[in-house]
């Protein structure tokens, strides 16, 4: 397919995303089967196009003065990929398969329209609802925040310790562009294009022995935070697909004990194939069975338990824009009761002077320092750890990096503008 008929499917598809409501990624698989066609490179291209659509949705209809389909496509190829009215008219010039030609309101959109004067949350590409939340915690700077929480992803991968060491993986992961990750000492990252073709890490030798994972940078530093240590009885209460877990098993290096659980035990499915290609062999995975708690052998015995708390995942809209326009405030209603739950229970598995790491992939307040407060409110007996204490664990990088994220009383903000990570919130909490 050439560059202009890739550009006219996508119309197609964003279109049909519309008019059908339904998920992008369901569009691209179904038009995938319809349209066998297209080789991977075209489908890769095609999904690129729609989730840059996706990323800048509000402002490029905006610039366009239009909300259509088209209209998205054509903002977002000036505002995303920073192309002139030349360069996409010579996409749209009407031939097989290409767009039609621009029109004049088009012409003059694109050459002399801007984003000056949008409110914010068209400038900064998110839901409505969402401004006096986001305001809460940027003040001023939302739509730069925002603008960032809409921008791609890089593909960072955490090594894996138990394994190998980072100069020896990133050696051998060169041929894709590897380096290391600014934060992390464990950490590589892999800038990914606009297309949307992942570079194959699967297939490599290094994931397929274990010695490196996918995992955010942001993630990664959540699970360094809780500072887990060898020996350690450490209870990962959200487990899901077990990313933290297997972050935990390597700084506890095979010593202690490891119970990995979450209430769905759907969600811990992938964790089984992941541990045992880790190496890790002290992790207890406990999945629940009807009514019965799978940990009510465990008073208050616990030296950590990390809450990889379910929350609206505003922290990682760079990975999934659609959830970002698909959110809804019942939504977040629902996240709140869940995570004040979920701290109530670790609080009783925590031994005194233990500590519960409390995190979030969200930027939200309500999901983090305030529920950081009603918790301590509801628990005197815990109280917040020094936020420099936490940062510690990263040694030379504490001080950069207390000066990059966002500080409150309650505990650390990562995002995508100041940490160059996914939205992260990480709260520790100490038991007296
Ligand atoms: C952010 S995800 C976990 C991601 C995972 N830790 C990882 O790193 O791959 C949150 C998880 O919390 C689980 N969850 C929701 N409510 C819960 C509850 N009340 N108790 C335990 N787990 C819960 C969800 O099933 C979901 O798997």
């Amino acid at each position: 397919m050439t560059p202009a008929a890739r550009l006219s499917a996508a119309i197609e598809l964003i279109e049909t995303i519309d008019a059908q409501r339904v998920p992008a990624a369901k569009a691209l698989k179904e038009w995938g089967t319809a349209h066998r066609y297209a080789g991977s490179g075209d489908r890769a291209a095609i999904s690129g196009l729609i989730w840059d659509v996706l990323r800048r949705r509000a402002s490029s209809a905006w610039l366009m003065d239009a909300d259509t389909p088209r209209a998205r496509v054509l903002g977002m190829m000036r505002l995303e990929r920073g192309m002139n009215t030349e360069a996409i008219a010579v996409l749209c010039d009407g031939g097989r398969f290409a767009p039609e030609p621009l029109s004049e309101a088009e012409r003059s959109a694109l050459t002399s329209r801007t984003l000056d004067g949008a409110p914010p949350h068209i400038a900064g590409d998110y839901p409505e609802w969402l401004d006096a939340p986001l305001a809460a915690v940027f003040g001023d700077d939302r739509v730069a925040e925002a603008t960032a929480m809409a921008s791609r992803a890089p593909l960072d991968l955490r090594v894996n310790t138990l394994k190998a060491k980072r100069e020896k993986v990133l050696a051998s992961l060169k041929h894709l562009g590897a380096r290391e990750t600014p934060w992390s000492p464990i950490g590589l990252r892999i800038e990914l294009g606009a297309d949307a073709r992942n570079p194959g890490i699967h297939a490599e030798e290094d994931f397929i022995k274990g010695a490196v994972e996918v995992q955010d940078e942001g993630s990664q530093l959540a699970a360094l935070f809780s500072a887990a240590k060898p020996g350690e009885q450490v209870i990962d209460l959200c487990a899901g697909a077990g990313g933290k877990t297997l972050a935990l098993a390597a700084m506890m290096q095979g010593k202690g004990r490891l119970i990995a659980t979450d209430h769905d035990k759907r969600q811990l499915a992938p964790i089984y194939e992941r541990l045992s290609r880790a190496g890790v062999h002290n992790a207890d995975v406990r999945a629940p069975k009807g009514d019965t708690d799978p940990l009510a052998d465990i008073k208050a015995s616990a030296d950590l338990v990390l809450i990889d708390a379910p929350c609206t995942g505003t922290g990682t809209w760079r990975r999934n824009p659609d959830a970002k326009w698909r959110m809804r405030p019942g939504a977040l209603e629902v996240r709140l009761k869940d995570q004040a739950e979920v701290l109530d229970r670790a609080s009783a598995l925590v031994k005194p002077g233990g500590r519960i790491a409390y995190v979030t992939c969200s930027v939200l307040r309500s999901e983090n320092g305030d529920q950081v407060r009603s918790f301590l409110s509801r628990h005197p007996e815990f109280s917040i750890q020094p936020l420099n204490e936490t940062a510690s664990v990263l040694w030379d990088k504490a001080e950069d990096f207390e000066n990059a994220a966002l500080k409150s009383a309650e505990g650390w903000l990562l995002t995508p503008r100041r940490t160059g990570t996914d939205g992260f919130f990480v709260s520790v909490l100490k038991k007296a």
